[in-house]
């Protein structure tokens, strides 16, 4: 049902926001050095699979990316970041990384496409199949 399905994200959208700018749900901002063995470990991490996913445990936009790749059966790397003492550090690293400090972050290839609404959005004009079989 696309209507429920739009409206459902313009809600989830919204609480999103709300959270954020509340600092509800937002991740301790951290000094970032790109050459850190941090760093290293987030960039090795990157490497080390052809779908690798950024993502909490709790997060709408995460679930999407994952449900996305699960409908076109490609299997992916998920690294949950509130599961782990080091997530705040991994996630801002992963903003210097890509300019963007939300989760999930996703890479393709070593490559980041963005977010989970960008991962649907890409699925939708069929470019994210083109992106997986370049
Ligand atoms: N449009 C973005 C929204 C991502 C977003 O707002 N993610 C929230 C979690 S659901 C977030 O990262 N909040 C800050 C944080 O967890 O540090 C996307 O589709 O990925």
């Amino acid at each position: 049902m696309a209507i429920f399905d739009y409206v459902y994200w313009r809600i989830v959208d919204a609480i999103s926001f709300l959270l954020n700018i509340m600092g509800v749900y937002s991740s301790k901002t951290m000094a970032v050095d790109l050459s850190s063995p941090k760093a290293t470990f987030v960039k090795d991490l990157i490497k080390s699979d052809k779908i690798v996913i950024f993502s909490k445990s709790y997060c709408p936009y995460c679930k999407l990316a994952k449900e996305v790749f699960d409908k076109i059966k490609e299997k992916y790397t998920a690294i949950e970041l509130d599961g782990r003492d080091d997530g705040d550090e991994i996630q801002s690293i992963l903003g210097e990384i890509t300019g963007v400090k939300t989760v999930p972050r996703v890479f393709i290839k070593e490559n980041c496409v963005g977010g989970g609404s960008d991962v649907k959005a890409l699925y939708e004009k069929g470019e994210l199949q083109k992106i997986l079989i370049a």
